[in-house]
């Protein structure tokens, strides 16, 4: 049977008190939409090392103590490589939020999080996130706005 190809990406997330960190895309992927900080993972780094250096790079914070809450398949129409993204969160950072050439980052209460200005699959699996519990999800795609079908659910662990 013929392997599915995957592109492994990071998500993180940083919180602190009742807010959590966004930032607005400014180009590329997701152009305009507000998301967590991340991106590929290079052939050198592992999966968390990633997120710390994507963190870094997209709003200027060094972030530790990151942990893993989901992992994520996108799947598009028509397209056979699947997106396989890993969350993650933390509350522990230094440095101060600075905007980058990728991303424009601000500080959103968590009960106030732009949805609507998001991909859609964010509403599905934000209260988990936000909740630090653990889930897998997957999501089909047609385009990039509409899913056509997706699942998620609460795990007890998932591989670091
Ligand atoms: N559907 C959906 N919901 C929420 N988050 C995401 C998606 N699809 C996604 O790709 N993402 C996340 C995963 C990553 O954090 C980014 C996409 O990363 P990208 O900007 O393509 O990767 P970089 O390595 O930063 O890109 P370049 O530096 O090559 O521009 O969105």
């Amino acid at each position: 049977m013929a392997k599915i190809p995957k592109k492994v990406l990071t998500l993180a997330f940083i919180r602190r008190d009742d807010q959590i960190l966004l930032g607005r895309k400014k180009r590329g992927f997701g152009e305009g939409k507000w998301n967590g900080f991340g991106g590929k993972v290079d052939l050198d780094e592992t999966i968390s090392d990633a997120a710390v250096r994507e963190v870094r790079e997209e709003c200027g914070l060094l972030v530790t103590n990151l942990k893993k809450l989901g992992v994520i398949d996108f799947e598009f129409v028509g397209d056979p490589v699947i997106l396989n993204v890993h969350v993650f969160s933390t509350v522990d950072f230094t440095g101060n939020v600075t905007e980058s050439e990728e991303m424009s980052p601000q500080w959103y209460k968590v009960h106030e999080v732009p949805f609507e200005k998001m991909w859609k699959d964010d509403p599905h699996w934000f209260p988990y996130m936000l909740d630090n519990k653990k889930f897998n999800a997957y999501f089909l795609f047609e385009g990039h706005e509409k899913i056509i079908s997706h699942w998620i659910k609460e795990v007890e662990s998932l591989d670091e």
